[in-house]
């Protein structure tokens, strides 16, 4: 059994975060085990509060997993603030994971800010050089890089500037565009768009947490990054077409479509 790690928030609605980590890891195929760095206070319409973890705390989560369990891939979500962000990069230049997936997590769907403006800057100079690859939106593209995208010639350079900081591949993704959500992918040598057509459902809450956990589950399994983020764009787009009306807001993918389907069990 191949294992992924993932570092991040929880959100006590389920549809985001830890939760939605542990269930994609978990539906890809490979072990989850979690380290938290914050608490929300979460449903499908708002985050209410956060409670940022102790950093002795975090650091004793990362210890204790990779001191005994064998990690194949990280993969890291909300980190909230400056302090967890160097506390998250010193553990990791200490055990050298094989692979890191990042989801520069920084905006909830409500506008919740869930890491603060001042570690931008950290996220850029200490997590991202360490990262297999990077899997921005498109506002936190624009937020990597300061400036607005708008065409798909911006979208290419944004990718080239992202990867001079450091990472060894960037997949912008296109859930926030007006057109079909297509991501585009780039590894310093080829571009490859992953296309998809738009499903029109207000319930993607958590689909940036659960494709990022997907490709890191691929990527723990022994597959090249491009076939990682290819399978998981797969997966996203089934768990988007099956999502689930929970709640009032942004209800949450339906993370075992698949798994279901093929035992009968169902869930609508
Ligand atoms: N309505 C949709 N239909 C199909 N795919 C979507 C839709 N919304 C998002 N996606 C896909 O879900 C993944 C997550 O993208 P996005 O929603 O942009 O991330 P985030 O949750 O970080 O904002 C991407 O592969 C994106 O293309
Ligand atoms: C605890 C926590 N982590 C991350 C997010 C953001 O998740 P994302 O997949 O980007 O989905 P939306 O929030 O945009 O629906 C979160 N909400 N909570």
């Amino acid at each position: 059994m191949k294992t992924v790690l993932t570092i991040a928030g929880s959100d006590s609605g389920g549809g985001a975060g830890i939760q939605a980590d542990i269930k994609a890891i978990s539906a890809n195929g490979a072990f989850g085990m979690s380290v938290i760095t914050a608490v929300t206070a979460q449903n499908t319409k708002e985050v209410r509060s956060v409670q940022q973890i102790d950093l002795k705390i975090i650091q004793d989560q990362i210890e204790a997993v990779f001191d005994d369990i064998q990690v194949d891939a990280v993969k890291i979500g909300m980190l909230g603030n400056v302090e967890t962000v160097h506390v998250v990069a010193e553990a990791l230049k200490k055990y050298k994971p094989k692979c890191i997936v990042v989801d520069p997590v920084m905006i909830s769907k409500g506008g919740h800010y869930l890491l603060e403006e001042s570690a931008v800057e950290a996220l850029k100079k200490e997590i991202l050089p360490l990262s297999s690859i990077i899997t921005p939106n498109i506002p936190e593209a624009e937020v990597l890089i300061g400036r607005t995208l708008q065409t798909e010639e911006e979208l290419y350079k944004a990718c080239e500037q992202i990867m001079e900081m450091g990472v060894e591949a960037v997949l912008i993704k296109g859930g926030h565009l007006m057109g079909p959500p297509n991501d585009l992918f780039y590894n310093g040598e080829d571009f490859h768009w992953l296309k998809a057509k738009r499903i029109y459902t207000k319930n993607t809450h958590g689909t940036g947490c659960t494709l990022s956990s997907a490709i890191a589950a691929n990527l723990a399994k022994g597959s090249t990054v491009l076939e990682a983020v290819t399978l998981a764009k797969q997966y996203i787009t089934t768990a988007i077409t099956h999502s689930l009306a929970l709640g009032s807001g942004h209800g949450p993918t339906h993370h075992f479509y698949d798994l279901y389907e093929s035992s009968k069990m169902g869930m609508k």
